[in-house]
């Protein structure tokens, strides 16, 4: 094949860690604030539109008295004060989502930089052309050599070699990716440090990691969550109620003679509904998946992340995901009467069409040995391993090689449980007691001996199952593999529940049954057999090292491979959660307060048996309205660092949690107005400004 591309785009590796301090990120917000003015943008929250509307109607209410019915006795001054704050409440709101974008957007625009006039080879017949990278589309197969950025998310189809993946998980240590097996998936943007890969392409242009990436953190571009929409129809609904609360005002004054001005009603709306919650809303949600951006954890929906706030059970695939995966041939045991040299050919027979790593492990394995004489190729039917089958092997010369799990070579050969000699069923009991998974080996329906395929758990795994069971959360590991060398990983794991032998539909199985109690289930897994069960689960956490069906499964990617990533998945979503929680409480709260602070000063002159109600002495109808639509501004302000950073919660329990929220946030919003309302009035009062 001919490969007659070279040029490449010298764009700098990018280290993927952007310096993105508060201080650097407010002023392209505020300009966005006033960008996000916009109605189109603005109908995405409905409460900040109706804010945005009553802002506009007041501020023409000012300029032409004429439009004002009644006697018309607020003042230009108070009227201008008016419009102008209910313009900072809009604005504010604005700033809020601008800010909580910023960050994700610095660092996803700093790697869209370094893709940019990427340049690609692409396979045309048996030549390979230059084409730039932003033209792949699913299916085409490009090559990559050493140095070289890989030009989109794909598989790779052929050959092995170390990726640096720095742009994408801040992680340098360079990642080996090869073709079969569950290390085959790569990521656009990220950098060939050795040898060449083919890969076929499997994202079209605006749909690959980085593009999903930033959608997340996008405020006009970011789906809402079953939660937020609902969320969102309650807060129309008191809007709505609040709307008509206002527009019957003015028949109970019109009744004893009194007037109310168009303007007080206006501003009067806005402080009554929930303003607060429905200007943060947006900050919140971009927020928290900000902080899963930051994880290095890519959503494909926020739902994904709300439902690992509630999630009960986890389940996990063994090898890759427990284990380093890395499962490597290291020692071939003799049934009794057999030959090392008979099993041995057949181990490398049944390795031919094998290209797992367990394969090439066994095939490597053997070639350190003494050289086996093997027949001609042509003549072999390779049968590849599968998740179903848990087989593999080749048909030749009239005879079937086979290896695999040991309850699937047993089964293949018609044999029962017990159907090993037994001095090779202590050998296999020995190396699955170790942990280890012990293949068997059958050459024309005998049984030859066993592979010992040796693999390690990742450190640390145990002290992180134990946080996810403080946590409440169930974990199940689920393995292909034998019970014991099941039962062996999980006591060493720490893992409250295994389930072995596992074909793809029995751990699709399990996750329905979890869900048909009402539960929510997680799932971590890499490979392809895991695929179906990775898109059945509510969350689904695929390695961004395994398989592209994994990958493609999963509703949230983890970029650094890290299974245990899911317990700060978990972590981000009950906050993300509890933020919303408290921050709507509070809001409410609020509302009603203000209606209790503000109504006795509004009617006082039209129905003078109202001072009772009067608590809180404020200067007059024109300090109340204002000082009432400055706190409900301010409140939003006062309330992004809270948005953005998110209620932190401590391992509490559900209840207390709730309690604990509801005292804070419940009897603060309570209180608050009556607080901020009467010191804004005399503040406004001393300053001269009603
Ligand atoms: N290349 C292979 N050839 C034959 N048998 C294999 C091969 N690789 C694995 N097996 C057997 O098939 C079983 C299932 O393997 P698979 O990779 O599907 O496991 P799994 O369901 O992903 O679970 P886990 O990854 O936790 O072991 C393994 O436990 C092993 O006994
Ligand atoms: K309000
Ligand atoms: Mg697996």
């Amino acid at each position: 094949m001919n490969v007659h591309v070279s040029a490449q785009s010298s764009a700098n590796p990018s280290s993927g860690k952007v310096q993105t301090h508060l201080g650097a990120l407010w002023r392209p917000a505020l300009r966005q604030a006033f960008v996000k003015l916009d109605p189109r943008q603005l109908v995405r929250s409905p409460v900040m539109l109706v804010v945005e509307l009553t802002a506009l109607v007041t501020s023409v209410l000012c300029f032409v008295p004429a439009a004002q019915p009644g006697d018309g006795q607020v003042s230009t001054a108070l009227g201008v004060q008016i419009a102008l704050w209910l313009w900072f409440t809009v604005l504010f709101a604005n700033f809020a989502e601008a800010l909580a974008e910023g960050r994700g957007k610095a660092r996803a625009d700093s790697l869209k930089s370094a893709g940019q006039g990427l340049m690609a080879r692409k396979r045309v017949g048996a030549q390979f052309h230059s084409v730039a990278a932003a033209s792949l589309r699913t299916g085409d197969v490009v090559r990559v050599e050493a140095g070289e950025l890989i030009p989109g998310d794909g598989e790779v189809i052929e050959g092995i070699a170390a990726v640096n993946e720095a742009a994408i998980t801040g992680e340098s240590a360079p990642v080996i990716r090869e073709s079969g097996g569950d290390r085959s998936a790569v990521t656009g943007n990220t950098r060939l440090v050795s040898d060449w890969l083919l890969v076929r392409i499997t994202a079209n242009p605006g749909e690959s990691t980085l593009d999903r990436m930033i959608a997340l953190v996008e405020g006009a571009r970011r789906q809402k969550t079953p939660n937020e929409v609902a969320l969102d129809i309650l807060l129309i609904g008191l809007t709505l109620i609040f709307l008509l609360v206002v527009a019957t005002l003015q028949p109970f004054a019109r009744f004893a003679d009194g007037n109310l001005p168009l303007i007080y009603l206006a501003a009067l709306l806005v402080t009554l509904i929930p303003t607060t919650i429905g200007g943060l809303l947006s900050a919140i949600g971009i927020a928290g998946m900000d902080r899963l951006v930051r994880l290095n954890v890519i959503a494909k929906s926020g739902r994904a992340v709300e439902a690992a706030g509630d999630v009960h059970t986890l389940l996990l695939d063994k090898t890759g995901t427990i284990t380093f995966g890395n499962r490597r041939c290291s020692a071939l045991l003799q049934a009794p009467g057999v030959a090392a040299a008979e099993l041995a050919r057949a181990a490398l027979l049944a390795s031919q069409g094998d290209d797992t790593p367990e394969g090439k492990s066994i095939v490597e394995y053997l070639a350190s040995l003494q050289p086996l004489a093997l027949p001609a190729p042509d003549g072999m039917r390779l049968i590849a391993f599968s998740a179903e089958t848990r087989l593999s092997g080749v048909d030749v010369d009239g005879l079937a090689y086979r290896k695999g799990a040991v309850d699937a070579v047993l089964a293949y050969l018609g044999l029962g449980r017990d159907g090993m000699p037994a001095a090779l069923a202590s050998e296999v009991e020995k190396i699955a007691k170790s942990g280890g998974t012990p293949l068997l080996v059958a050459a024309d329906g005998r049984l030859l001996g066993a592979i010992h395929l040796k693999d390690v758990v990742k450190p640390g795994i145990r002290e992180r199952f134990a946080e996810l069971r403080a946590m409440g959360i169930r974990t199940v590991m689920v393995t292909g593999d034998n019970p014991l060398t099941a039962a062996a990983i999980a006591a060493e794991a720490g893992v409250d529940d295994v389930i072995a032998e596992a074909t793809p539909q029995k751990k699709l199985a399990r996750i329905r049954a979890e869900q048909a109690e009402g539960k929510l289930v997680a799932m971590c897994g890499d490979g392809a057999n895991d695929a179906p069960a990775l898109a059945q689960a509510d969350v689904g956490l695929a390695m961004n090292d395994g398989t592209q069906a994994a990958r493609e499964a999963a509703n949230l990617v983890d970029l650094d491979s890290d299974p245990t990533k899911l317990i700060d998945v978990v972590q981000v979503g009950k906050e993300l959660l509890v933020t919303r929680g408290a921050l709507t409480t509070f809001s409410l709260a609020n509302d009603v307060a203000k209606y209790f602070a503000i109504l006795p000063a509004l009617f006082a002159g039209i129905y003078p048996q109202l001072g009772a109600l009067d608590l809180m002495q404020l200067h007059s109808p024109q300090s109340a309205i204002l000082s009432a639509i400055v706190f409900n501004a301010l409140i939003i302000v006062g309330l992004i660092p809270l948005a953005l950073r998110g209620v932190r919660i401590r391992a509490l329990d559900a209840g207390q949690l709730l309690r604990r929220n509801l005292l804070i946030y419940g009897l603060g919003g309570l209180l608050a107005p009556f607080v901020g309302i009467k010191l804004l009035d005399l503040l406004l009062v001393a300053l001269g400004w009603v």
